[in-house]
């Protein structure tokens, strides 16, 4: 089988470097552009790549799928900033190149992972399966003073899951007596309290906790490295070329949903 060709968009970023280099050595992959802000992304510039990795920045991401399934390519994306609007014009455009019934090997693929890494998750899934038990359930995400968007799309995609298992489970909101003061309880992300943390020396991390009357569950994960985000993104890239339409989350690939 012939080896997969990848071009990187956000090549010089944090992650979009540490990409590159993985996808460079890795077995049956080959790195065939790297592309950064100002560069058009069209067939030409992509160099014949079969899949593009997007780590640019929430205000281009979008586009910038468009523009690589209109190159023919698969798109694998760990940018944040999607909502259901965006990828519901993600999943039009797939519709449209490749019609009903016709998304057979060759259509194309896009893979939104919020978060690549292993612990993470696995600390949505586990915080998904959790979330019906509990009456109080609320986010902490802790990030590098870098990081432009707040709250973090791991956090989003975890409150999103744990309020649709609560809302499946007839569970009303979380209990909260809180009259003033609403800017110091975090962000409402579907009914769900997610607070940003952003410190200097951190990398990546989220803690979600869950409470009833006298019991607490806490679920938390850290990325210490960049390099914790890499086998995902590996993965991946391996994954799309056989996964036509999008796909919204890593633990599809990994058989955790
Ligand atoms: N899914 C996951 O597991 C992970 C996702 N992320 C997400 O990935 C994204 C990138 O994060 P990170 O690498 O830390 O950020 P960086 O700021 O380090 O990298 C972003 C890169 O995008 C480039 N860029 C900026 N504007 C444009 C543009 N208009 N067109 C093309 N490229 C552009 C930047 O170029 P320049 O340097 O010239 O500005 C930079 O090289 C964020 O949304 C972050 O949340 C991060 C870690 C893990
Ligand atoms: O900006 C980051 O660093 C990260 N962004 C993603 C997010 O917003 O969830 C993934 C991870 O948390 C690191």
């Amino acid at each position: 089988m012939s080896d997969i060709k990848v071009a990187v968009l956000g090549a010089g970023g944090r992650m979009g470097s540490q990409a590159c280099a993985a996808v460079e050595g890795a077995d049956g992959l080959e790195l065939v552009a790297r592309l950064g802000r100002g560069d058009e992304v069209s067939a030409e510039t992509l160099a014949g790549a079969d899949v593009a990795v997007d780590f640019t920045v929430p205000a281009v991401t979008e586009a910038n799928v468009h523009a690589v399934l209109d190159a023919g390519a698969h798109a694998v994306v760990g940018t944040t900033g999607w909502d259901d609007a965006a990828r519901a014009r993600v999943t039009a455009h797939l519709a449209e190149l490749s019609p009903r019934g016709q998304g057979g090997s060759g259509a194309l693929g896009v893979l939104i992972a919020p978060n690549f890494g292993l612990s993470a998750v696995l600390a949505m899934t586990f915080a998904a399966k959790a979330a019906r038990y509990f009456e109080s359930a609320e986010i902490i995400e802790l990030h590098h003073p870098n990081k432009v968007d707040a709250p973090s799309g791991t956090a989003r995609h975890t409150a999103a899951a744990i309020a649709a298992a609560r809302a499946e489970a007839g569970r009303g909101s979380s209990p909260d007596a809180t009259e003033s003061g609403w800017d110091a309880r975090g962000a409402d992300v579907d009914g769900v309290r997610v607070h940003a943390v952003r410190l200097r020396g951190l990398v990546a991390h989220e803690e979600i906790l869950f409470g009833n009357a006298g019991e607490q569950l806490v679920i938390r994960q850290d990325s210490f490295d960049r390099a914790s985000f890499m086998p995902g993104v590996l993965l991946a890239v391996r994954s799309v070329v056989s996964r036509p339409g999008l796909t919204v989350g890593l633990e599809h690939v990994l058989d955790l949903s």
